[in-house]
């Protein structure tokens, strides 16, 4: 693969999409960023918002906790590994655990948590968290932007809908559900030599495979894009206060490929800092049938994918035998 370590000039631009109209309740506004949000899907998969109503303090916070949390003794995180956790799901993961791209080793550190729900379906569980005295302020300041990103979540599936010429509220049971799995993950990718960079990955080439992700990175950047039809890797630039939005897999799916889930990496920081950034996964709810919007079919025209659950989708992508205190299979997971 042809990459941006070659100095090409992009291929691809990443929108920028200022969603404050739809916030504020503005119907002209909306039906114009549901339109730009209905390209941005389509191709290039990937844009960014602002305009939203996450507050830049509550981000900071955010940011701050995240790298107070990462300075902690490898002991004391290690005791939170997320193989102690009741569907392996939430908790810590080392440096170098991952690989998502053939022989990278990805160069990031992680921690998960989402809904604290007793252990029961697949991927609940209650949350791991250090104790306050030992990383004060942190399950407070995490369980804030949970709250906070779902919400925004919940109104980006809303525009969605209406992107897709759907009823505003289609993707609500989806997302806002007892049993709709949303995953939080914290990430540090420590700063890397320029022979290091060389040879690892921040994060390996992957899609993401549930349906919407969102996602803060820090101003060093490093999320890079990958432009199919020129073989070329494409920089995200950093916006002030952003996220991130890309579709993943399932949307994919779902809208017979007329939204595009679409490849993407990180370079290890060649910097003196360390890169963070935090991630929302929607993976949606468990029972839900996947089953193609009729929107997205012409009439005539077959759907793509044959029908299944959130669920089912998710054990295959998990990995069929995942269970109880496995933890490996959910290391392919983007
Ligand atoms: O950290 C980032 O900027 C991207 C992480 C990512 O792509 C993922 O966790 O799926
Ligand atoms: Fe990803």
């Amino acid at each position: 693969m042809a990459n941006t370590d070659t100095g090409a000039a992009p291929t691809i631009t990443i929108p920028v999409i200022d969603i404050s109209g739809y916030i504020q309740g503005s119907a002209p506004q909306t039906a114009h960023i549901a339109t730009q949000l209905a390209q941005a899907c389509r191709s290039p998969g990937f844009f960014q918002i602002v305009g939203h109503d996450v507050p830049a303090s509550l981000r900071a916070r955010l940011l701050s906790q995240t790298a107070q949390f990462y300075a902690l003794p490898a002991e004391t995180k290690a005791a939170l590994h997320r193989g102690l956790s009741a569907n392996g799901a939430r908790g810590y993961e080392a440096l170098g655990t991952e690989v998502l791209e053939g022989s990278y080793t990805d160069q990031k550190e992680g921690f998960m948590f989402g809904r604290d729900l007793p252990p029961g379906r697949f991927l609940q569980g209650p949350n791991l968290w250090p104790a306050e005295s030992v990383c004060p302020g942190f399950r407070a300041t995490m369980e804030e932007y949970f709250t906070a990103v779902r919400g925004l979540s919940v109104k980006m599936f809303r525009l969605l809908a209406l992107s897709l010429g759907l009823e505003e509220g289609y993707f609500d049971g989806f997302v806002d559900s007892r049993d709709s799995v949303s995953m939080c993950r914290i990430h540090r990718y420590p700063a890397v030599t320029p022979e290091m960079a060389s040879k690892s990955r921040g994060a390996g080439a992957h899609s993401d495979f549930g349906a919407m992700t969102l996602l803060i990175q820090d101003d060093i950047g490093g999320l890079e894009v990958f432009h199919r039809p020129s073989g070329t890797w494409n920089p995200v630039p950093y916006v002030d206060n952003a996220y991130i939005v890309n579709i993943g897999d399932m949307m994919e799916q779902w809208t017979n490929g007329r939204y595009m889930s679409t490849l993407h990496r990180v370079i290890s920081p060649v910097s003196d800092h360390d890169r963070y950034s935090v991630v929302f996964f929607n993976e949606g709810l468990l029972d839900q049938v996947i089953d193609c919007i009729p929107t997205c079919v012409k009439p005539g025209e077959a759907p793509m994918h044959k029908p299944l659950t959130v669920e089912a989708h998710l054990r295959k992508r998990y990995g069929d035998s995942y269970g109880e205190n496995n933890t490996r299979e959910i290391q392919s997971e983007a």
